[in-house]
């Protein structure tokens, strides 16, 4: 159909459809030599189609497997993070479902109400002021880059790494986060780490490997040192030989990580005397049901299969409201 009579017919069905101004409508080609704007030509794969990320960040995003997006949360709404986690520590708020990880060095001491005794807060969809996090408009605009629109959170955390123990128990061997997961595709998975204070070397930044998000799955096993002490299912690759290209992220308050579920990664020991911290999405783009997006091989999985340990968690996804955020 010829331009001036595709607007016609467009003025005519918007008319019938009750609209005002049909008038201003003009006809545009679908295909052919008009691209919309941010559209990029190449073959893309981990990557979605949208005018948020660069092509140089998309480039880097499919080639590396992640992304740092400087600043991208306020100090603000970190402050608020922090102090609602402060209140989950002292046991001023308890919230429903959530999963509360103690270093495996005091697991077994008596409960002081401080954030001294908690490692990590897991699923906190039902606490509201964490939740918020999962809601920033600037973390799902580029989330979406990865998953698509129509987002579901199907896991969260607060980490609260403490010193180390001297026994590497603040370490986070290198994994791939889909050896936890029990939905697919991986391509529409994206983890959003947020850092919520400076993180280097010394405090145990993220290390990552980059490109490895384009491998498969690899084994998992507790890390030789096991015997010194390493938190339950804290489960790392076997390969250790990939360990030398390790990639140490340096980032600031805000600074958010993106990262494909394949990507191998892990987190070194902080030797500090801070307990630092981050915040963590794992989304995914909604399915429904959620059957559908289970793995066959992987359809009863939850963490607690994967252990001798009690793990008390399972995924609770929670669909993530955009409208009016
Ligand atoms: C957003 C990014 C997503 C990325 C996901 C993938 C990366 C990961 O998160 S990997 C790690 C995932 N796993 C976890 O985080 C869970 C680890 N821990 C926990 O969930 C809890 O601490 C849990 C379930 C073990 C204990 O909970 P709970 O039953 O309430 O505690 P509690 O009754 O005090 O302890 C039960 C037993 O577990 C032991 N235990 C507690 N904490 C630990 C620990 N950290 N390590 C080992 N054992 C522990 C206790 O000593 C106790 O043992 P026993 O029965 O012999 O006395
Ligand atoms: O921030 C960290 O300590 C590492 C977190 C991590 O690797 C994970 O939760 O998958």
């Amino acid at each position: 159909m010829d331009q001036p009579r595709a607007a016609a017919r467009l003025r005519v069905l918007l008319g019938q459809l009750g609209r005002r101004s049909a008038g201003a409508v003009i006809a545009h080609p679908t295909s052919g030599a008009v691209p919309p704007a941010g559209f990029h030509p190449q073959q893309f794969q981990y990557t979605r189609d949208n005018s948020v990320l660069t092509l140089e960040q998309r480039q880097f995003y499919e080639d590396n497997g992640f992304l740092v997006i400087k600043k991208l949360v306020s100090d603000a709404d970190i402050e608020c993070f922090r102090n609602e986690f402060e209140r989950i520590c002292r046991k001023e708020v308890e919230p429903m479902r959530l999963v509360v990880m103690r270093d495996v060095t005091i697991a077994k001491s008596e409960y002081v109400p401080s954030e001294k005794m908690i490692t990590k807060v897991q699923d906190f969809q039902e606490d509201e002021e964490l939740f918020r996090y999962c809601t920033l408009p600037e973390v799902l605009k580029y989330v979406e880059c990865f998953t698509g629109p129509n987002i579901m959170a199907m896991h969260t955390m607060l980490i609260n790494k403490p010193p180390d123990s001297g026994k590497k128990t603040s370490c986070h061997p290198l994994h791939q986060d889909l050896h936890y997961f029990p939905f697919r595709p991986s391509n529409n998975i994206v983890c959003a780490w947020t850092a919520m204070e400076h993180i280097d070397r010394n405090n145990g930044c993220l290390a990552v490997l980059p490109g490895t998000h384009k491998s498969s799955l690899k084994p998992h096993h507790y890390p030789q040192w096991e015997e010194e002490g390493v938190n339950g299912i804290f489960h790392g690759i076997e390969d250790d030989d990939e360990n030398n290209d390790q990639v140490h992220l340096v980032v600031e308050k805000g600074d958010t990580v993106f990262f494909h579920p394949l990507l191998i990664h892990g987190s070194g020991r902080n030797k500090t005397q801070g307990f630092q911290k981050v915040t963590a999405l794992v989304s995914s783009k909604q399915s429904q049901p959620l059957r559908d997006m289970m793995d066959p091989g992987q359809e009863a999985t939850t963490l607690a299969s994967r252990d001798d340990i009690l793990i008390t968690n399972a995924f609770s996804p929670k669909i993530i409201d955009r409208k009016g955020k």
